[in-house]
C-alpha cells in the first residue's frame, strides 16, 4: 500500500507557519492565524476528492454540473490541540460530519492516554480527515488511525501542520494505507520529544495554557 507525505509548500502556508513558529506571537494572534491556515491547509487535502454529477439548470441552460462523490466528509480532531486545525476547516466545509478524539501524550512514557472517542455513523462509507497539528514521535497520530479503523473508517488521511522525520516513519511503518499532509516536516525531535525547531506546545499555544 502506498505510504505518502505531502507537504504542502504554498507561500501563504510557508509565511503563516512562521508566524505561528515565532515565540513572540501572542495567544490571540496565534489563534487567528491557525484559523487562516488551516482553510489553506484544507484546501489541499480535498484536492482530489472525487466528484460526480448533478443535473441543474443554469438560467440559460441544463447542465451536468461537478458535485462531491458519496456521503459527507468527515472531520476527527484529535483534542485538544486538533481543535486549532478543526474550526477553519469547517469554515471551508461547513457540511462536513466531526468526530472528537481525546488524547494526551504521557511524558514519561511517551505513550498517548485516551480519554474520550466519539465518532459519526457509517464511518466506512465515508473520506475522514483526522486533524492534528503536531505529530512528533507519531504515536498519538498512529493510536488515533488505530481507533478510527477499528470504528470502521477505511479511506483515512491525516493533516498536522507539522511533522518530524522520526514520527511520519513510525505512522508510515503502521498505517501505510494513511497519507500524511502537513506544512513542514522538522529536523528532528528533542530529548522530551519536541518538534526542533517546532512552534513549542501547540495546545498551550492556543489556549494560553502553562
Ligand atoms: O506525536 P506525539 O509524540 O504523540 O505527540 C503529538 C501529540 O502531542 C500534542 O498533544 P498533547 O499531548 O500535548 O495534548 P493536548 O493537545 O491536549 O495539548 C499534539 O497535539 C499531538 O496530539
Ligand atoms: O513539539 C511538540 C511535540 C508534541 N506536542 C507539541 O505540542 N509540540
Ligand atoms: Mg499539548
Amino acid at each position: 500500500m502506498q505510504s505518502a507525505t505531502v507537504v504542502i509548500d504554498h507561500p501563504l502556508v510557508q509565511h503563516k507557519l512562521t508566524v505561528l513558529r515565532d515565540r513572540e506571537t501572542s495567544t490571540s494572534k496565534f489563534r487567528g492565524v491557525l484559523r487562516e491556515l488551516s482553510l489553506l491547509l484544507a484546501y489541499e487535502v480535498t484536492r482530489d476528492l472525487p466528484l460526480t454529477s448533478r443535473r441543474i439548470e443554469t438560467p440559460l441552460e441544463p447542465m451536468d454540473a461537478p458535485v462531491l462523490e458519496g456521503k459527507k466528509l468527515c472531520f476527527v480532531s484529535v483534542l485538544r490541540a486538533g481543535n486549532g486545525l478543526l474550526e477553519g476547516m469547517l469554515d471551508l466545509v461547513p457540511t462536513a460530519r466531526v468526530g472528537h478524539v481525546g488524547m494526551y501524550r504521557d511524558p514519561e512514557t511517551l505513550e498517548p492516554v485516551e480519554y474520550y472517542f466519539k465518532v459519526p455513523a457509517s464511518l466506512d462509507e465515508r473520506i475522514v480527515i483526522v486533524v492534528d497539528p503536531m505529530l512528533a514521535t507519531g504515536h498519538s497520530a498512529a493510536g488515533a488511525v488505530d481507533r478510527l479503523k477499528q470504528a470502521g473508517a477505511r479511506d483515512i488521511r491525516f493533516l498536522a501542520l507539522l511533522a518530524a522525520p522520526e514520527g511520519l516513519r513510525a505512522f508510515h511503518s503502521r498505517h501505510p494505507d494513511v497519507p500524511v499532509y502537513t506544512a513542514a516536516v522538522d529536523r528532528e525531535l528533542n530529548e522530551k520529544a519536541y518538534i526542533l525547531p517546532g512552534l513549542g506546545d501547540a495546545g498551550d499555544r492556543m489556549f494560553g495554557t502553562k
